[in-house]
């Protein structure tokens, strides 16, 4: 399977004012491939996400080298930059956050589309079907983040990503913030449309339990480093590093 992104010797050194520098990611070396759902864990702080807006170009890379497509990205800026979002997106923890409270679900979606070239014409259609691939009925393109539950959002969050037609979707914590039977049904979804459309997805999650369900591949991560890599049937059960046996062992 060919690498769909490549991550070289990340580092990510934030420095703040008046106070010490704060190394959240340091010799992070870990690729995806296509097709594939690789699971990032590790406890609170260890760098997961740190580690997601540095893929994503969200946050500035201190060293090393990102590779997207066979393309590196780690540097690039302005609409080279933008061009990067057609091939990947998000999905973050707070969906409501990740829309415009003054404007409706629909019209998130179809700005998406409108940046993919789609004529005007065709984009309430549009709109409409990738909510219902994303189990929403049509007419919720017309509500506000608001007027929804949070699942819902969720699933017009992964609408919008979809929109793009991209390869990957980097999940950073996507159900953590949905009650159980929401996760399960918005979990399926993700998994049905990764099957569907061969996506890969880079799923950042504190969850072992979940990662060893969904996941081909995980990466333990502990202060800003791997700790550990492998199938997460095979790490959990004969956990190398003695802070994953701790992490297996505190959801066991
Ligand atoms: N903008 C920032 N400025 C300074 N330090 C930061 C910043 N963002 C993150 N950090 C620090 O970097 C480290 C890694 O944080 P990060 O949010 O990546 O961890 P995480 O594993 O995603 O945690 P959680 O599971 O709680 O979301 C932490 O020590 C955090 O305090």
């Amino acid at each position: 399977m060919e690498n769909i992104l490549q991550v070289k010797d990340l580092k990510k050194v934030f420095h703040q004012h008046g106070k010490r520098d704060v190394t959240a990611v340091e010799n992070m070396s870990f690729s995806l491939r296509a097709g594939e759902i690789l699971g990032i864990v590790g406890e609170s702080g260890s760098g997961k996400s740190t580690v997601a807006k540095l893929i994503t170009r969200l946050e500035a890379v201190t060293e090393g080298q990102i590779i997207l497509d066979g393309q590196d990205i780690t540097h690039r800026k302005g609409r080279a930059l933008k061009s990067i979002y057609d091939k990947m997106q998000m999905v973050f923890q707070n969906p409501v956050g990740s829309f415009d409270p003054r404007k409706t679900l629909g019209y998130g979606i179809g700005e998406s589309l409108k940046n993919r070239g789609v004529p005007k014409a065709e984009i309430r259609k549009k709109t409409a079907n990738l909510l219902e691939q994303c189990g929403l009925e049509a007419s919720y393109m017309d509500r506000y983040p608001h007027q929804v539950s949070g699942g819902q959002c969720q699933r017009a969050a992964i609408a919008r990503a979809l929109a793009v037609e991209p390869q990957i979707i980097i999940c950073d914590e996507a159900t953590s913030a949905l009650d159980v039977t929401v996760q399960k049904k918005v979990l399926d979804l993700l998994m049905n449309l990764q099957e569907n459309k061969k996506l890969s997805y880079v799923f950042i999650c504190h969850n072992l339990a979940l990662v060893q369900q969904f996941c081909d591949r995980v990466i333990v991560m502990k202060d800003g480093r791997i700790a550990e890599e492998g199938i997460p049937d095979e790490v959990i059960r004969n956990p190398k590093d003695a802070y994953t046996k701790m992490l297996v062992d505190s959801v066991l």
